[in-house]
């Protein structure tokens, strides 16, 4: 597996990566699109901070890539829809900056209020001049948290600290949340009309671009002073510049901008504003962290293993991958399975979580069952980021049922494919060992160890048959390793499941479709 790192990370913290001898890793920054898609083919996985842009050319041109690792939060710097159709999993490292950003944020407010950065630069002028650069107190003051997540409530929580009335808004906060927070939460306009500081912790979506803007500085209190430490285009630039020439605004701190590196933007012209070039995570400890995160989260994807980072997938917490995390195999190799002796076009799938299962977001094992019944037609084009899309654009319908009740085993998953007329299902269950097993197959139950390769033989209950389909195989030199029969009634049709050494000529099972007694078989490869 190869790796190609192409924002300055802390390498110490990839010491995941760098420890598995399977990785190969390889840095190369400050790489232009073109240089990026040129060598993108030779790589598994693309590690970013926010410098770099990974765009659609280049997920379009990375034909081996399965995994983009951002050390950070903000993903904005990479086209998330390009690669979730290409079934390319994006991970982020959402926790370790939050600190870094949020004392970046509080610094920045103090330097703000006190004018510290403008007073340093008169001092290295050799001017003493204290007049010039009065500033206020925070205490009594009120602050403006607009995005309650994770960085904007440790701001929230800090300036208490600095005695000043919080107030925030979030649409995604409820009113029981903001108790617990002890954050009084009022709508935008309100949030505007009563703060003295305003700051933005938000991501930068459609919705938030341009959040401050003329019209909504309009709104604010004379003499505010606002900060972004989030994301730039957030704040209206021109809008923000208009307006401290104008006096509306009294200040403004600034760490994130539209465009970066932002050498040449006319803000950094007015002495109301304070910048830092997008420093709010660096400090040693966050990006340590980040790309401690990021670089086991690389790793889980490229071993195939669950992750809980994941942007474009459900995000998976700990307690989930506990629970879930045998329930994944099992789910891929059902939907493998069941595609496998499926001989219409698929129209809909129902898929029955039964036990204990049932309480949690089952999206992950949904996903990997699609994925697992896609993958027979569509081998590595799907995954399980694409194959809800990849399902429905097929126009397969699937159906999510989850009951908790459930007798004889601890869960349960139970597949029901349809199309054209032909119905299958399929059960299987994680014994308390560990053990994946098929419980169920076409309504005969069965208790079978699913294997790499498997012959499924419909025929007549009668005498004689087991060694019939044996001499078959034993012809075409087949081992066969393991052998179930299942049957509803003596005489019936009868299923018999057989595991086998490796796969099956095409002759021997021609020779055994034509035998008498024998009404199918197909050959179902894990
Ligand atoms: N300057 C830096 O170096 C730096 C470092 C870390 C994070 N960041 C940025 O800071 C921002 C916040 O990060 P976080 O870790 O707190 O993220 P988070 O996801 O924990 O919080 C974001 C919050 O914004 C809220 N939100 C979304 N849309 C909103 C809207 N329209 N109005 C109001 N609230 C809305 C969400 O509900 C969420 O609570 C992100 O943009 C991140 O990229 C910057
Ligand atoms: O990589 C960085 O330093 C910036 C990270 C920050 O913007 C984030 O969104 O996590």
């Amino acid at each position: 597996m190869r790796v190609l790192v192409c924002d300055p990370i802390e390498q110490e913290g990839l010491e995941a990566l760098y420890e598995d001898p399977t990785m190969e890793i390889v840095h190369k920054y400050k790489s232009t699109e073109e240089e990026i898609i040129a060598i993108a083919p030779e790589y598994d996985a693309i590690l970013v901070r926010s410098a770099t842009k990974i765009t659609k050319a280049i997920i379009d041109s990375a034909t081996n890539l399965k995994v983009i690792g951002r050390a950070g939060v903000g993903v904005d710097n990479i086209d998330l829809d390009a690669a979730t159709l290409k079934g390319i999993v994006v991970v982020n490292a959402p926790d370790g900056n939050t600190i870094a950003a949020t004392e970046h944020t509080i610094g920045m407010m103090l330097a703000l209020a006190r004018n510290i950065p403008q007073a340093y630069f008169k001092l290295q002028e050799k001017v003493w001049d204290r007049k010039a650069f009065t500033g206020v107190e925070l205490r009594n003051k009120t602050l403006g948290v607009v995005g309650l997540g994770k960085i904007g409530r440790q701001v929230a929580q800090r300036a208490k600290a600095f005695q000043m009335n919080v107030v925030g808004y979030d649409p995604y906060v409820n009113k029981e949340r903001s108790v617990e927070l002890d954050i009084e939460v009022m709508d935008l306009k309100e949030l505007f009309a009563a703060s003295d500081f305003i700051t933005v912790h938000l991501p930068k979506t459609e919705e938030t671009m341009g959040m401050i803007n003329a019209e909504t500085i309009a709104m604010m209190k004379d003499g505010v002073r606002i900060l972004n430490c989030a994301r730039g285009g957030i704040i209206d630039e021109p809008a923000l510049y208009d307006a401290i020439k104008a006096g509306k605004v009294k200040g403004a701190a600034i760490d994130v901008f539209l465009k970066e590196p932002a050498i040449d933007n006319p803000l950094l012209e007015l002495p109301e504003v304070i910048a830092t070039p997008h420093l709010g995570a660096s400090t040693e400890e966050a990006q340590f962290s980040v790309a401690k995160d990021v670089a086991e989260e690389v790793l889980k994807v490229l071993k195939g293993e669950p992750v809980k980072n994941a942007v474009n997938i459900p995000s998976i917490s700990q307690e989930l991958i506990n629970e879930l995390g045998p329930y994944i195999g099992l789910s891929e190799t059902l939907g493998k399975f069941i595609a496998q002796i499926m001989d219409k076009p698929i129209e809909k799938i129902k898929i029955n979580y039964n036990g204990n299962l049932a309480k949690y977001d089952l999206t992950t094992l949904t996903n990997t069952i699609l994925k697992g019944l896609l993958r027979p037609v569509l081998a590595d084009s799907v995954n399980y980021v694409n194959a809800p899309i990849v399902a429905k654009n097929r126009g397969i319908k699937v159906e999510e049922i989850k009951t908790e009740s459930l007798k004889n085993y601890a869960n349960l998953i139970t597949l029901e494919v349809e199309g054209s007329g032909v119905v299958h299902n399929l059960a299987g269950t994680i014994f308390s060992n560990g053990e994946a097993k098929l419980v169920q197959l076409d309504n005969y139950s069965m208790d079978t160890t699913p294997t790499k390769h498997m012959l499924i033989v419909p025929h007549n209950d009668k005498p004689g048959m087991i060694g019939h389909i044996g001499n078959i195989l034993g012809k075409y030199d087949v081992n066969v390793a393991g052998m179930q029969v299942g049957r509803k009634e003596i005489g019936g049709v009868a299923i018999m499941i057989i595991s086998i050494d490796h796969s099956v000529p095409t002759e021997a099972l021609e020779a055994m479709c034509t035998a008498e007694g024998i009404f199918d078989v197909r050959y179902v490869c894990l």
